[in-house]
């Protein structure tokens, strides 16, 4: 598949209706623009802040009414992936039962499209969108707290548009209004542990400042020369555990911004629009085509 058609496939996903009955969900992937380590809580989780964007590219679920919870998954990604309670879809779908009452299941299918354990959320995304699934279905409502309880990242995936993530991830607050963008994603097809980055650690905080992010980006140019101040800093541990993130970031460095997101391995360019950022994935399919590369709309958003 091309990156034009897997940009494609993921916009003509986020509009899809339901096939059959019941409902559907798309499960955006999650990317940091930046992510600046600000400490270390007593239990060992890291603070953090970070501004969260998600394209139009994902993973997509369904759900049918049931006696019980069940899960099938396909997709590019199914093998390997657990499809018992180990799957953060069903122990999403399994706390939201719990902690609302309710005593009626789910058939749920996940069609996962994007790499496992890549650093753009893919099981927290999937988590969060069978909690919206699921709360639809069943008529209830997500209780306060149990996003956080599957993962740190969980939270910000439930209500997946821009958000400045801070605490562990659970303080969300607006973006600033973000212009149109292309993001190219790109995964050396290596996965990476996030608890081992954070372990490998050599500083567990970065250095102070810069400013908070400003109300918002006229353009595209004021978006890239803004984060062109950030950082990443988990990238440096990424990096030692992962040496081919490095590679990553070279055969991307042509572009106007290019990063880590979250843990790693998956690295984002950022291009002014489609053209580009389509040209840059061709480029890139043709020179490493054992990686994963991915092309879609950043949508504007209005903070
Ligand atoms: C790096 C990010 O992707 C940035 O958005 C997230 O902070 C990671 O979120 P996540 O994958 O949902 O992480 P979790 O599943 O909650 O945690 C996995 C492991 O990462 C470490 N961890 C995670 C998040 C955080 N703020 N501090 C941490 O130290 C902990 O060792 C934890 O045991
Ligand atoms: N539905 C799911 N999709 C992906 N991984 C899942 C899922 N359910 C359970 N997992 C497990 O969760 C672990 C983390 O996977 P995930 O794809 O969420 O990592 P990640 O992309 O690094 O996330 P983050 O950016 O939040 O750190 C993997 O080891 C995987 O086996």
């Amino acid at each position: 598949m091309t990156a034009a058609d897997t940009a494609g496939l993921a916009a003509a996903q986020a509009q899809a209706p339901a096939a059959g009955a019941g409902a559907a969900e798309f499960a955006p992937a999650k990317v940091n623009l930046y992510l600046h380590l600000r400490g270390r809580r007593a239990d060992g989780y890291h603070l953090l802040e970070s501004l969260a964007v998600f394209p139009r590219l994902g993973d997509r679920l369904w759900a049918e009414p049931a006696q019980r919870l069940s899960l099938a998954i396909d997709g590019p990604f199914a093998a390997g992936l657990p499809a018992d309670g180990g799957n953060l879809v069903l122990r999403a779908a399994a706390r939201l039962a719990e902690a609302t009452g309710v005593r009626s299941g789910a058939a749920l299918r996940l069609e996962k499209s994007l790499p496992v354990a890549s650093g753009i959320g893919g099981g927290s995304a999937d988590a969060a969108g069978a909690l919206r699934l699921l709360a639809r279905l069943w008529g209830v409502q997500v209780p306060e707290g149990l996003a956080l309880g599957l993962g740190a990242d969980v939270p910000v995936c439930l209500a997946p548009r821009a958000r400045v993530m801070s605490g562990i991830g659970e303080r969300l607050a607006p973006a600033p209004r973000m212009p149109e963008a292309w993001i190219l994603l790109v995964n050396p097809l290596v996965s990476v542990a996030t608890g081992a980055v954070f372990a490998a650690l050599e500083r567990r905080e970065g250095p102070p400042g810069p400013p908070p992010p400003p109300a918002g980006f006229a353009d595209f140019a004021g978006l890239v020369d803004w984060l062109a101040a950030q950082r990443n800093d988990l990238a440096p541990a990424a990096i030692r555990c992962c040496p081919a993130i490095g590679e990553v970031l070279e055969a991307l460095a042509p572009a106007p911004l290019a990063r880590m997101s979250g843990s790693g391995a998956t690295c984002f360019a950022l291009h002014a629009d489609r053209a580009a950022a389509l040209a840059a994935a061709a480029r890139l399919r043709a020179a490493r085509p054992g990686w994963w590369v991915a092309a879609a709309p950043l949508p504007a958003d209005p903070g």
